[in-house]
């Protein structure tokens, strides 16, 4: 599991280690990882290193001293290096120790203003930037001068014919560090060299999709790191998600890894009970009843001979893809499952229809997974003021709020899909591509969280009596699998929401053989 850790977190780990050790004996370890990450880059472009140029844009905190000892180093490797000096005083010893190798340094700032134009003919000459204005000790958006700086080289850098290489240090200065807001400009980063453990923003959208590739610099707190605060936010690798599988054992049968009831699909939506029930069997599902009109049914038993009609025992459920709430026969229905789930302390995923049909206050078995817009509608249900574009621009907030306001686990879709639930942190998991975004495939994932949760259930219930998050982190495991099915069915070209779940036995046939 990738685990990010809030700046108070990192500064608490550090504490210690900075009293023990010589002066910036950290910035120097971390300097050194920065430059090997820039001169490793540059290769992988082709570029000569002597007569490279490199740009540094230094701010006043120790985020500006990481990049004035990286740029001492890459000087004496016989790079061409540029330290634009952004704030009024800067780090003392690794400016002299830049200047000593050979750095050109550039004074730019005269007490509140900074000279945009001199900043901008340094930024012409050079193929890298390495943007340490601001690192973990920022509090909000880049304040003026600094704003209207990143604004001018975003410019710069958009009208470039050769857009330069931008590394970001520690995180792509500005954006909120803890919780992946933007509250005002950034420059968007190739790299991001972060130092010790990844930062919430450089997961969490939509900051995270600024930071490009992310490099963690161990600086031996790991170990401190795990003793303190919990992570505040996550990310599940392939592995995390081949432990959670629910792989069925020799003395298994099909009640015992889990029947899923469904509740899709309507006269007007019959193919979204189609797509549903394709993500589940492809997901491995012990057994599938329907529930719902003969249309859909049909449809589905022509296309799933397997899918058992009618009522009977499930293990969990899933409801509301393909309901509109609105029709009397359909919400009666969506009603009806949940009120026997919560009588019967079952798992359920509700999705679509059947996010406007829940009581005021849910277990924490229950998993919702809305869009940005279903979010917003369920949020308002709630009695907060809020819409769609509110909802993607701080989708944290949101999604916390969701939380707190019906006492469920939420899954929030998008190009970066979030869960969070209670307690625990909230998963971040962007295993997908923009191709996924097309009619039904939410529909699919509906279907594969079904599936989990009812080959799961039994531990569920034990876990939520403890306060644990299993059900947070099996919706991240599906959100997981739906993104990679989505990218496997792509091949980088469209795919629909049938190809999607078409592509989830692959998937999930190489994650339990370990691949990466
Ligand atoms: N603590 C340590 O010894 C280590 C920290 N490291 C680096 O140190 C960084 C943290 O350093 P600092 O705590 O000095 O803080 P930063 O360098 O992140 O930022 C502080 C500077 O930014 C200015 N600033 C703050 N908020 C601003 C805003 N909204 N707009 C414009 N300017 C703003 C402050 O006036 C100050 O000059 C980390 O991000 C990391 O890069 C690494 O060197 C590893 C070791
Ligand atoms: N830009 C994107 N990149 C990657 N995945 C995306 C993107 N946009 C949407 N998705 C994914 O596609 C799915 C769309 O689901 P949803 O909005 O419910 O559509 P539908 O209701 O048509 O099934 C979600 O799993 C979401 O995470
Ligand atoms: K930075």
């Amino acid at each position: 599991m990738i685990r990010a850790y809030p700046a108070a977190a990192i500064q608490a780990a550090e504490e210690p280690v900075l009293a023990a050790t010589p002066a910036d004996a950290l910035m120097v370890q971390a300097a050194g990882a920065l430059a090997t990450t820039v001169l490793r880059e540059l290769r992988a472009l082709g570029a000569r290193r002597p007569g490279s140029v490199v740009l540094l844009l230094v701010g006043g905190g120790n985020n500006g001293g990481d990049a004035l000892y990286a740029g001492a180093r890459l000087a004496r490797r016989g790079l061409v290096v540029l330290a634009a000096l952004c704030a009024g005083t800067v780090h003392e010893r690794a400016l002299a120790t830049a200047r000593s190798a050979g750095v050109e340094v550039h004074p730019l700032r005269s007490g509140a203003e900074l000279d945009v134009l001199a900043l901008l003919t340094l930024a012409r000459r050079a193929g890298v930037w390495v943007d340490a204005l601001t690192g973990i000790g920022a509090a909000g958006g880049l304040r003026e001068p600094l704003a209207g700086a990143v604004r001018a080289l975003d410019d710069e850098r958009l009208a470039s014919p050769d857009e330069p290489l931008v590394v970001a240090v520690d995180v792509p200065s500005g954006i909120g560090v803890d919780d992946g807001a933007l509250p005002g400009p950034v420059l968007p980063a190739h790299v991001t060299v972060t130092m010790s453990a990844p930062k919430p923003g450089l997961l969490l959208p939509p900051a995270a999709a600024l930071a490009g590739r992310i490099e963690v610099v161990d600086l031996g707190l790991d170990a401190a790191l795990a003793a303190g605060a919990p992570e505040t936010a996550a990310r599940l690798t392939a592995a995390d998600a081949a432990d959670l599988w629910p792989v069925p054992g020799a003395a298994d049968h099909k009640y015992t890894r889990g029947v899923l009831g469904l509740v899709a699909g309507s006269a007007r939506y019959p193919g979204a009970a189609v797509l549903a029930t394709s993500g589940a069997l492809g997901a491995g599902v012990g057994m599938l009843r329907y529930l719902g009109p003969p249309e859909p049914a049909a449809l589905i038993t022509a296309r799933h001979p397997e899918t058992v009609p009618g009522p009977g025992r499930v293990q969990a459920w899933a409801l509301g893809s393909g309901i509109d709430p609105a029709a009397a026969d359909r919400a009666a229905a969506v009603r009806e499952a949940l009120a026997q789930a919560l009588a019967e302390d079952l798992p359920v995923v509700a999705d679509a229809g059947a996010l406007a049909l829940l009581p005021e206050r849910l277990p924490a078995t229950t998993l919702l997974t809305p869009h940005a817009g279903e979010l917003a509608a369920l949020l308002r249900s709630r009695g907060h003021d809020v819409d769609r574009a509110q909802v993607e621009a701080e989708p944290l907030r949101h999604l916390r709020a969701a939380v707190d306001a019906t006492g469920a686990t939420v899954l929030l879709k998008g190009a970066t899909t979030l869960v969070a639930g209670p307690h625990g942190p909230v998963h971040a998991q962007a295993d997908g591509t923009p191709w996924l975004a097309t009619a039904g495939s939410g529909d699919v994932l509906t279907g594969i969280t079904g599936a989990l949760l009812a080959g799961c259930a039994a531990e569920l219930r034990s876990d939520t009596r403890r306060g644990g998050d299993l059900l947070a982190r099996l919706g991240a495991t599906a959100a997981l699998v739906h993104g990679r099915a989505g990218v496997r069915a792509s091949g980088g070209g469209p795919a629909g929401a049938t190809d999607v779940a078409r592509a989830v036995p692959g998937v999930v046939r190489e994650l339990i053989e370990g691949e990466p």
